[in-house]
């Protein structure tokens, strides 16, 4: 029996205004698979990955979590979420992580990851206090609990987030360029917690600018040129030896 991808995207387009940002773009990720997305600034990589739960509406194109393609239909320009239900049972699997934190200001720490579990997913709140430590812990930041976003550096606030996403136990993880928004010596505490997921085995989709991460980290390596995958593979393959010139120039401009 062939293995169902916990996440498919088929021919995704995304068109803003006269602009298409994405002009069909497939891809699979099968249960522990790590996926960078790279590409030039422009290129589509977020839009794409926000179309994956429909943070963008997708101009076209199917989504498939698990084997059940989510309901969509034609919307004024786009396609739209039919079954509210099915959306929202999707996105509870699916974490996102974005650059800029959005940690809620007036919640401390611990209330930022315990606020999914406690009223999205109804658990019991001594349970999900023990969780909510137990991932601060992990992310090396149990003794900021008590604290507010505003009073952590970006690096701390990331690294809350990313429990927040872990307290809500995604299937999948779609990061969106995660470290962008961080002073340079604040990225490694983040990037090193990524590490740690997928060396879990957590199914992670990255778009990323950090290229060493990338190489070292993913199982498959998407480079997005203009709205179109122009090179994906191992990563010593779109690393070591990509065959598209626009890669090959493109890797060599960032190291
Ligand atoms: N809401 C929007 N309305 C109009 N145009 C948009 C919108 N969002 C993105 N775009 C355009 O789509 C294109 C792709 O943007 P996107 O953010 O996906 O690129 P990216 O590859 O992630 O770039 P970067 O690395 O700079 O973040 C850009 O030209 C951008 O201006």
């Amino acid at each position: 029996m062939s293995k169902v991808p916990a996440l498919e995207l088929i021919d995704i387009h995304k068109t803003f205004g006269d602009i298409e940002v994405l002009k069909g773009i497939s891809l699979k990720a099968y249960d522990g698979d790590v996926i960078s997305i790279l590409g030039s600034s422009g290129s589509g990589k977020s839009t794409f990955l926000r179309c994956v739960n429909l943070l963008e509406n997708p101009t076209r194109g199917d989504i498939i979590f698990n084997g059940n393609k989510l309901d969509l239909i034609q919307g004024e320009t786009d396609l739209v979420a039919n079954n509210m239900k099915q959306l929202t049972q999707m996105r509870q699997q699916i974490g996102f992580v974005f650059q800029s934190f959005n940690l809620w200001p007036h919640m401390t720490i611990l209330q930022n990851v315990m606020e999914g579990p406690l009223h999205v997913l109804k658990r019991p709140k001594h349970e999900v206090a023990e969780y909510a430590e137990h991932l601060l812990r992990k992310v090396g930041i149990a003794e900021k609990k008590d604290m507010y976003p505003n009073q952590l550096s970006g690096g701390q606030q990331q690294r809350v987030a990313i429990a927040r996403t872990l307290a809500m136990d995604p299937q999948v993880i779609l990061f969106d360029e995660p470290t962008s928004a961080l002073d340079p010596e604040l990225v490694g505490e983040v990037l090193g917690v990524m590490r740690n997921l997928a060396d879990e085995g957590r199914t992670m989709l990255i778009v990323t600018h950090e290229m060493n991460f990338a190489r070292e980290v993913s199982s498959e390596v998407v480079f997005l040129h203009q709205g179109v995958v122009e090179e994906k593979g191992t990563p010593d393959q779109v690393f070591g030896a990509p065959k598209s010139d626009r890669c090959k120039a493109f890797i060599s401009s960032v190291f």
